[in-house]
């Protein structure tokens, strides 16, 4: 194992006490037939923090979801929403929590708002006057107010994708979980999810989100969970994952061909990266591998420290657990 995993082994070995966490599952699994969706996950959802699910498609995230929120039963293993167990104690902990996840639930003859009205109206927490009030509100912060009167069937999937969030948001919750919310969005609906994610965290609301998109979480995320073939390769928080591979140079340099060679033959892992010079500095540091660019008469531009992105830690993690 490498030190990444051992520090990603090591937060899972200390675990948050249950009563921090706002969703748990002890050896969820889920079996369809041959096919093995979702193997022994032990998920820990700490409050507070916004935890982004992170997977290759087909990797059993939607399916963890579902199971999570009671939508989908486990073959074996269980589940804890906000201290209490599934399916036991669905119906009290269950619209404490607000869900963004694909399949049927709006009424496709319906207007955007008359959808939300029927959502309000089965809300617990929502008094009868205030049922309009309280989708008026959920619409604009979607940025859905001028097209709820629109039916259900002629939005887009971005459209409806913030309805779902609409509905997700119709009263504050404790925990809120998003099945891949940018799906159908385009970059400015995507930078509303942001707000919005960042805003639930700003008011202590426990977020978790799945996305297959690496910028996605890194961007939005505290904690990550990364799925790999079903099973859960790594948890805990996110900074320490990304400071866990080994630091990078990166070096603008007209000279990336000779550039490259000279390092390899200094033995320093380097590779070409949209045009410019990625060196590995676990052989070397920053001033030898300058040294042995100038050296070799490259010509140096500029270097700078670069930070392994999830986009690395996640292929060491998923390569290795293969
Ligand atoms: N209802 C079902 N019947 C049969 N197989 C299923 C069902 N739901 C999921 N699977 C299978 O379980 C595995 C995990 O699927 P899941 O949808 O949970 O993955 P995912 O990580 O959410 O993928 P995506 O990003 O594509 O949504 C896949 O092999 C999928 O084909």
């Amino acid at each position: 194992m490498t030190s990444a995993l051992e520090s990603v082994g090591a937060a899972a070995a200390a675990p948050t006490a249950a009563e921090d966490l706002a969703a748990r599952t002890t050896g969820l699994r889920k079996t369809y037939g041959r096919t093995v969706a979702v193997d022994g996950v032990d998920l820990a959802v700490p409050r507070g923090a916004v935890v982004g699910v992170l997977g290759p498609n087909g990797s059993g995230k939607t399916t963890t979801i579902r199971m999570l929120l009671g939508l989908t039963a486990p073959t074996s293993g269980s589940v804890e929403l906000l201290g209490h167990r599934l399916p036991e104690h669905g119906g009290r902990v269950l619209p404490r929590v607000g869900a963004l996840v694909e399949g049927p639930g709006f009424h496709p003859f319906l207007s955007g708002r008359e959808n939300l009205l029927r959502c309000a109206a089965m809300e617990p927490a929502v008094r009868g006057p205030d049922v309009r009030r309280v989708v008026e509100e959920a619409l604009e912060r979607v940025g859905l107010g001028a097209a709820g009167g629109r039916r259900y069937r002629g939005y887009s999937l971005g459209m409806k994708q913030r309805l779902g969030l609409a509905a997700a948001l119709l009263v504050p919750r404790e925990l809120v979980v998003l099945d891949e919310p940018t799906n159908g969005l385009d970059p400015a609906g995507t930078r509303e999810i942001r707000r919005i994610i960042a805003e639930l965290h700003a008011a202590g609301t426990t977020v978790l989100v799945s996305s297959h998109l690496l910028a996605e979480i890194e961007a939005t995320c505290t904690h990550v969970a990364v799925m790999h073939r079903g099973s859960l390769v790594a948890q805990g928080e996110l900074a320490p994952l990304l400071e866990s591979g080994a630091p990078h140079l990166l070096v603008s340099t007209p000279d990336v061909q000779a550039g490259l060679r000279a390092l390899r033959e200094a033995g320093a892992p380097a590779r070409e990266e949209s045009g410019e010079i990625r060196v590995e500095l676990s052989a070397v540091d920053s001033a030898d591998a300058v040294a042995t660019l100038v050296r070799a008469g490259v010509r140096v531009r500029e270097a700078r420290r670069a930070r392994t992105g999830l986009e690395d830690v996640f292929a060491r993690l998923t390569e290795e657990d293969a």
